[in-house]
Parts: structure tokens; C-alpha cells; sequence
């Protein structure tokens, strides 16, 4: 741990992949890091009391009852709440920040998402971040603490394309990764992932996020990153079932948690609800489902009305 003439205190909520990174981030920045999990010996009221900062690192399924369980208990009321967490609520297609915004609504709440595959951090390879809140100050104070020589934090104006850049990028690495399951050349990569971006921006910007926030680090930039490593188990849920794997044989071995699964389902209705056109996305759950193969999800794109690249 460094020295830090001002350290300080960070509550990680989630001991998984990423949280326990980001842990070792601000302590080697020389903060005082508590993590807590849900199986650790250390109660969850003790881990966040008089925490300047407590960041959540919960997979989305356990966010809202993780948000619940801390507003029972005491908070400081200096906490900035920072959601590292990239997916969507099932039941009401919440955002992380949303729910725990919706839950502390006194409090600041900073999204913090990026092209961040945690197993090149816990190596310190270099990398980058945003942070991103209504409140600008909160941003500034996670980007302190967090900055380092080996992750850039930058903060970003718009915490709501910042956080859907994040969580939609996780369907597209789905697809990518069936597409190189199915050995389909550099060509189709990369225009799937071209036309990915594209969907995430239409999604994103009827959802009230800028569109030029899709073309940073939250949103091109973590697409990059999942789509083109095996470290992304979203990459990883795809490329095996475009080698021919079951999603059941899939997540029976899979280590840790592919968002883009539920993200792919809740982003479906949503986008019927809306009349939102999201072809890769729509065969992405097909096949999913187990509907139809990740052949037919290829003809079926391939096949579509001619139109224009732009419209
Ligand atoms: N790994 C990565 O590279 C990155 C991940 N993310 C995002 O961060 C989030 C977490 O990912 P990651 O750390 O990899 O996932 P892991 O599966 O490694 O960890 C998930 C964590 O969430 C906890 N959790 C899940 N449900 C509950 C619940 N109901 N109550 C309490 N705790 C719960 C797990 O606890 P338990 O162990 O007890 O099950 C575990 O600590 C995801 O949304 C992911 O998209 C974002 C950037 C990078
Ligand atoms: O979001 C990530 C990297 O930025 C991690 O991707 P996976 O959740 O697909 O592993």
C-alpha cells in the first residue's frame, strides 16, 4: 500500500472478479479498502459505516436486495454510492445506478464503467475508466480515488449513456463471440460489431443518453475489449455456442457472471415495447433461447430487407 496524505475510506459491496480489482485499486492508492460478502465473516452495516465511498460490484441480480439490506442499516451521509455493476433489473429494466438512486435518493450515485476485463487489472496491465454522475463533484472524488499510473479515470457528463454503454455492450460480445465460434472471419467481426455499435447508439439514445457517449470508453471502448477477449465471459457464453455447445453445457462450466444473458432478455421487450430495431440483439436471445442456431441467426441477418447504412 502507498502512503496517502489523504486516505480514503472505500466499502466494496461484492468480493466477486471485479470488486475485489477495484479493492486493490484504491489500496494501492493507499485507501482504506473494506470489502464484504454475502459469505464473509464480516456484517454489512460494519463494512460501510463512515465509508466515504461505497462502490458496488454486485452482479445485477443481487443489487436490489444488496440496496435494500444497506438502507436498513446506517449510512454516512458524506457516502457517495459508485455502481460498477453492468446489467439490467428483470423486473423493472432498472439501471444499477437506478436502483440504488431510487433507493438512496438523498445521496450522489457515480456509474463507473469501462473497457475493464479484471483479470488484466488484478495483472496491472494499464487501463482506463469512466465515471460518470448527475453530480459532478461526486465524479471528481471517485476519479481521485481511484487514478493511479496504471488506471486512467476519466469522468464523463452522462451517467446514463456511461452505465448503457457498459450493459448493452454485453449482448454484442455475445454475438462476437459466435461469431468467431463459427469461424467466421475478421470481415463478419467487424461488421457485426460496427453494426452493434449502431444498435447500442439507437437503444441508448431513445433511452435519453448522448449518442457521443457511445463513441468513448464506456461504449466503443468496452465493446473493443469484450468483443475481442476470451477473458469476457459474455465473449466466452457466445463463442461456445457457436461451437456447437448447449447455454446449459455453457454455464455449468462457466466461471463468474455473463450480464448479457438477462441483458439480452429485458433489452428484447424493451425494444418491442418501443418499435426500436435491433436485429443483432433479437437474434442474439434467439439463440439464446434455443430457438433457433447460431447458423440460422447468420442467415437471418444476412438475409434482412436491403437498406441504407444510415437512415
Ligand atoms: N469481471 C469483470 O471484468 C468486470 C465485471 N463487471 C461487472 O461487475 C459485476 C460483477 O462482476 P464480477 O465481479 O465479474 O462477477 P462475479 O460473479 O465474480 O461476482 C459477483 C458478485 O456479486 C455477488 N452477488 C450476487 N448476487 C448477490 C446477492 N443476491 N447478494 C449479495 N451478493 C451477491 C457475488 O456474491 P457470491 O460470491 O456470494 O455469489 C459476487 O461477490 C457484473 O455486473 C459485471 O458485468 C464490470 C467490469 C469488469
Ligand atoms: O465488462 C467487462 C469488461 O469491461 C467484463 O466483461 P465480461 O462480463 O463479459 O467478462
Amino acid at each position: 500500500m502507498g502512503t496517502n496524505p489523504n486516505p480514503k475510506l472505500v466499502a466494496i459491496l461484492g468480493a466477486g472478479a471485479w470488486g475485489t480489482a477495484l479493492g486493490n485499486l484504491a489500496q494501492t492508492n493507499g485507501h482504506q479498502v473494506r470489502i464484504w460478502s454475502r459469505q464473509g465473516s464480516q456484517t454489512l452495516a460494519s463494512v460501510i459505516e463512515g465509508a466515504d465511498i461505497i462502490l458496488s460490484a454486485i452482479s445485477m441480480k443481487g443489487v436490489s436486495s444488496v440496496a435494500e439490506q444497506v438502507k436498513s442499516l446506517p449510512v454516512s451521509p458524506k457516502s457517495i454510492f459508485v455502481t460498477a455493476t453492468k446489467g439490467l433489473d428483470p423486473q423493472t429494466t432498472c439501471l444499477p445506478s437506478q436502483v440504488w438512486q431510487i433507493t438512496f435518493p438523498d445521496s450522489p450515485v457515480v456509474v463507473l464503467s469501462g473497457p475493464n476485463l479484471s483479470k488484466e487489472i488484478q495483472k496491472s496491465l494499464p487501463a482506463a475508466t469512466a465515471v460518470a454522475s448527475s453530480i459532478p463533484s461526486a465524479a471528481e472524488f471517485v476519479q481521485v480515488v481511484f487514478s493511479s499510473h496504471l488506471f486512467r479515470v476519466y469522468t464523463n457528463p452522462d451517467p446514463l449513456g456511461v452505465e448503457l454503454g457498459g450493459t448493452l455492450k454485453n449482448v454484442i460480445a455475445i454475438a462476437a463471440g459466435v461469431c468467431d465460434g463459427l469461424q467466421l472471419g475478421t470481415n463478419a467481426k467487424a461488421a457485426l460489431v460496427t453494426r452493434g455499435l449502431t444498435e447500442m447508439v439507437r437503444i441508448g439514445v431513445q433511452w435519453g443518453a448522448k449518442m457521443e457517449t457511445f463513441y468513448g470508453l464506456s461504449g466503443l471502448g468496452d465493446l473493443l475489449a469484450t468483443c475481442n477477449s476470451a477473458l469476457s465471459r459474455n465473449y466466452q457464453v457466445g463463442y461456445q455456442l457457436g461451437s456447437g455447445k448447449t447455454l446449459t453445457e455453457i454455464l455449468a462450466n462457466l466461471e463468474g457472471t455473463a450480464e448479457g444473458i438477462n441483458t439480452t432478455q429485458v433489452l428484447v421487450q424493451r425494444a418491442k415495447q418501443q418499435y426500436i430495431s435491433m436485429p443483432i440483439t433479437e437474434q442474439v436471445y434467439r439463440v439464446l433461447q434455443g430457438e433457433i442456431t447460431p447458423e440460422q441467426a447468420l442467415s437471418e441477418l444476412m438475409l434482412r430487407d436491403m437498406k441504407p447504412e444510415y437512415h
